[in-house]
């Protein structure tokens, strides 16, 4: 950790946002206050005596001095941009991972931070768009200086920003980028996380597995109109919490890359797909011959077949050819990293990902109110235990890595694996969460949930462990 007052990046910080009471709700809102203890914010709630909602819960609380920063309802898209994002591009510019989630009780302005609802107005527009335009002035300065040295191969080291997006729903993640192509998620032998739609067979009896598409976009206004057809097809509706509540975690990765890594990525995915049917064909043999070699006698127990010799030398073909398609794999891993290696710009592979969480309603049922809770179906409830436990994982990673601790308990939920790799590839990165929060009397149970669950991850991430 950081001694105090360092200007050195804390490798986790949480913020708290308050929303503008909502204008739907009653008019009482919520007594709260913050205070400066060094670089760190602590946090007061408290419900006016006179709310209705008195009987429900404790009635005032402080955090710690957990908070980098409160970002008040006057305080717009920009000024969060400004003080969570901004922070970072010398990192992603370096090469490193930044990852940035929001995490709030529905309604509380998650999407508003992490897309926005008007792409137009440079104040309104969500930090992913922000951090796109800003990181297109950065990768096009490059691009043209490069091009003013004159220097040769300048195609392929043409810098891009490739986008990815997808929503997490218990163990699928939905490639909103590929028409909502469904991918599962799953751990490999290796033990990498492997994120991965049906093996496709194409003509000529081609195997394809595609993982998660990246697509390149070389302006901003490219950019930005891949995004909003993306936008189109995320899952909203059918909640009885709120009409447009998300119970999705969506995910947006923002990735420098250039046509050498590009066709670097793409080589691997095709290496990977044709190691995928010789990989089960290895299997299937090994298999085939010890089930013929092994006969259950009159005692159920197993014994040697007299009558079958184990044909080894299938079993060694099989598995000759399958290391054969491995060492393809690890050609083009190796060419992956010569590519980085011989980049010219150290930003190759930097990324920046945005993580707009579920709703956090589905983490304290308690938070839910009555009526919106006995109107959900059995579904929605099997649904928000699923939340609940992705949500608990995420804090108990963010625990484990900010205490460097030896295991990361990543395998504890789908998204955590999903995101197994931003966080490693954050080692040296920088990562925030944002909780945003309503001020409305109404909400007061979900909002001290929402900043007790931001005091952990604020209070694991900063210097107070
Ligand atoms: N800080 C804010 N300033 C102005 N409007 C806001 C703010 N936060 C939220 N809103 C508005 O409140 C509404 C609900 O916000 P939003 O959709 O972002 O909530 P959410 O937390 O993503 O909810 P859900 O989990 O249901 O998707 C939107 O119309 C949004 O524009």
């Amino acid at each position: 950790m950081p001694p105090k007052g360092s200007q050195q990046l804390s490798p986790f910080k949480a913020y708290i946002r308050w929303r503008p009471l909502p204008v739907e709700s009653g008019t009482t809102e919520i007594e709260r206050s913050h205070a400066q203890d060094g670089e760190y914010q602590s946090v007061s709630v408290s419900l006016p005596a006179a709310s209705s909602n008195s009987s429900r819960g404790t009635r005032s609380w402080s955090s710690a001095p957990s908070f980098a920063r409160v970002f008040e309802p006057s305080d717009d898209n920009s000024i969060v941009f400004e003080h969570v994002v901004s922070q970072a591009f010398p990192k992603v510019m370096a090469g490193k991972t930044c990852n940035f989630f929001a995490y709030g009780h529905t309604g509380s302005g998650k999407t508003h931070t992490i897309v926005g609802y008007d792409h137009e107005d440079p104040h309104q527009i969500g930090l992913t768009l922000s951090t796109a335009k800003a990181l297109f002035e950065k990768v096009d300065e490059l691009n043209r200086s490069q091009e003013a040295d004159g220097d040769g191969d300048s195609g392929d080291q043409k810098l891009a920003v490739g986008l990815r997006m997808y929503e997490v729903r218990r163990k699928i993640a939905f490639d909103l980028l590929n028409g909502r192509t469904e991918c599962h998620v799953r751990e490999g032998p290796d033990g990498k996380t492997h994120v991965r739609g049906e093996t496709e067979i194409l003509e000529g009896g081609k195997v394809r597995v595609r993982p998660i598409l990246m697509v390149p976009c070389w302006s901003y206004a490219e950019f930005q109109k891949l995004l909003e057809g993306g936008l189109d097809l995320r899952a909203t509706g059918s909640s009885t919490v709120h009409d447009k509540s998300s119970r999705t975690h969506a995910v947006f990765e923002l990735e420098v890359v250039n046509k050498a890594l590009i066709d670097a990525q793409d080589a691997m995915v095709e290496r990977q797909s044709e190691l995928v049917p010789h990989g089960k064909h290895a299997t299937d043999v090994y298999l085939e011959e010890n089930s013929q070699a092994y006969i259950q006698g009159p005692d159920g127990k197993y014994m040697v077949n007299p009558d079958y010799t184990i044909n080894q030398a299938r079993i060694d073909a099989a598995e000759a050819t399958k290391r054969e398609y491995e060492e393809r794999v690890e050609a083009a891993e190796a060419h992956m990293r010569a590519v980085f290696a011989t980049s010219m710009h150290p930003c190759l592979g930097g990324k920046f990902v945005f993580v707009d969480l579920a709703g956090s309603e589905y983490y304290d049922q308690k938070a839910l109110s009555s009526a919106a809770a006995s109107k959900q179906t059995a579904e929605e409830r099997q649904e928000g235990r699923q939340i609940n436990s992705d949500l608990f994982a995420l804090k108990e990673v963010i625990r484990a890595r900010s205490s460097n601790q030896a295991r990361i308990p990543f395998r504890s939920s789908p998204l955590t694996m999903v995101l197994r790799d931003h966080f490693l590839g954050s080692e040296d990165g920088f990562s925030a969460m944002i909780l945003t929060v309503s001020p409305a009397a109404e909400q007061y149970a979900a909002t001290m949930n929402t900043v007790k669950y931001g005091n952990l991850v604020g209070m694991a991430g900063g210097e107070q462990v």
